[in-house]
């Protein structure tokens, strides 16, 4: 079979006005997470690749094919891009099976084909049976469903996720990155975020801007572990093990041990993470007696004065994970540099994640 030429988008663009220059590619089927701080050049990022600005040069290629460049510019209409933001955004004139069939129908899709497949993308959402609603018979979560199900009806070549979990309220949330987990595989995908939870549950990538430039690009494993700036570091604040599901409800560790935990999704075998804070890890120097929580040997590579807490360092059979600790707990136990330790956490602060 002939390889696929290229990624699936490539950005090379600046916009003079915003000081925003980036480069950057996905890949065929990739999520990519943007993350970055305020005034990165995020929102600027995907109104490039959207087509709601246009670059004052360089170019934006979307399958392969120039959408924005020396001479030629797609407005939004003209590209295959299914857009999910804060808000939902429904035509509030359309019920709801309308709002979904207006992708495919302005398309070029008959009406009747354009409906069916609104229903298909609603019953997919969980919204079967909600067609005939109007959109302000909806909750906030089923109108960001509905929003979805609007995104993928025109069978996108890329989707462009801008915070989409930001206006809900919490208890919504780990329900739709489930629901968008599931619906986004296979789909080439740019998600804006300022939620770590959604790096871990959704991405494969992480790009990190700064100041209008793409400053780095790497795996989540990578970022939650190494995270190579102040601001990914912050952004993350949480540690990572990579493994292998153990039944339902615990990650195997490279090295052997093994980390109990709560599955929000499940974890179907293959690559997992297990997630925990670092006030959530205890370090002994022994193993404590007949402990019913996660034991795992680690040893002592740094220690950080974070003011209030003692930042320590571990190395986890290679993999590196932080504990937040007491000054005086510190103290106590007289850690150095290569010091072993035994790391405790509680299952029931630790979550898994299957690892894409
Ligand atoms: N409409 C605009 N006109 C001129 N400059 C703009 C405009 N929108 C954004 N900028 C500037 O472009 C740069 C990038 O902004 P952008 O909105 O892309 O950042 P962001 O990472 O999305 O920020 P936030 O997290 O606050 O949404 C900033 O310096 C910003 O001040």
């Amino acid at each position: 079979m002939p390889e696929l030429s290229g990624p699936a988008v490539r950005l090379d663009a600046r916009v003079d006005a915003r000081d925003v220059e980036l480069a950057l590619t996905v890949r065929e089927g990739e999520l990519l997470a943007v993350v970055g701080p305020n005034g990165s050049g995020k929102s600027t990022c995907i109104q490039l690749l959207a087509g709601a600005l246009r670059p004052d040069s360089g170019t934006v290629t979307l399958g392969g094919v120039v959408a924005a460049g020396p001479g030629v510019f797609l407005p939004p209409h003209r590209r295959r891009i299914g857009y999910l933001e804060q808000r939902p955004l429904l035509f509030p004139h359309l019920g709801v099976v309308d709002n979904v069939a207006f992708g495919p129908r302005s398309r070029g899709l008959p009406a009747a084909a354009a409906r069916r497949r609104a229903g298909v993308e609603l019953e997919a959402v969980g919204l079967a049976g909600f067609g005939g609603r109007r959109v302000h018979e909806l909750s906030g979560g089923q109108a960001q469903r509905v929003a979805i199900a609007r995104a993928l009806a025109i069978d996108p070549d890329l989707v462009l996720l801008d915070e989409p979990f930001a206006a809900l309220d919490a208890a919504a949330t780990p329900e739709l990155r489930r629901l968008l987990r599931e619906r986004l595989r296979g789909l080439t995908t740019v998600l804006v975020t300022h939620d770590p939870l959604d790096v871990l549950a959704l991405a494969d990538g992480v790009a990190h801007l700064a100041a209008g430039r793409v400053v780095l690009r790497d795996g989540v494993d990578a970022v939650f572990q190494w995270p190579q700036t102040r601001f990914l570091a912050d952004f993350v604040g949480l540690n990572l093990l990579h493994g292998t599901a153990e039944g339902a409800s615990a990650v195997r560790l490279p090295s052997g041990g093994v980390v109990a935990g709560l599955a929000e999704v499940d974890l179907r075998g293959g690559g997992a993470r297990a997630v925990f804070p670092p006030g959530a890890v205890s370090l002994f120097r022994d193993a404590p007696h007949g402990s019913p929580r996660n034991e795992l040997p680690a040893v002592v590579t740094g220690v950080e004065d974070r003011g209030l807490v003692q930042r320590v360092s571990l190395d986890v059979a290679g993999q590196r994970i932080h504990a937040d600790v007491t000054p005086s707990a510190l103290r106590e136990l007289s850690l150095g540099n290569g010091d072993a330790v035994v790391a405790v956490v509680k299952a029931t602060q630790v979550t898994l994640h299957p690892a894409s």
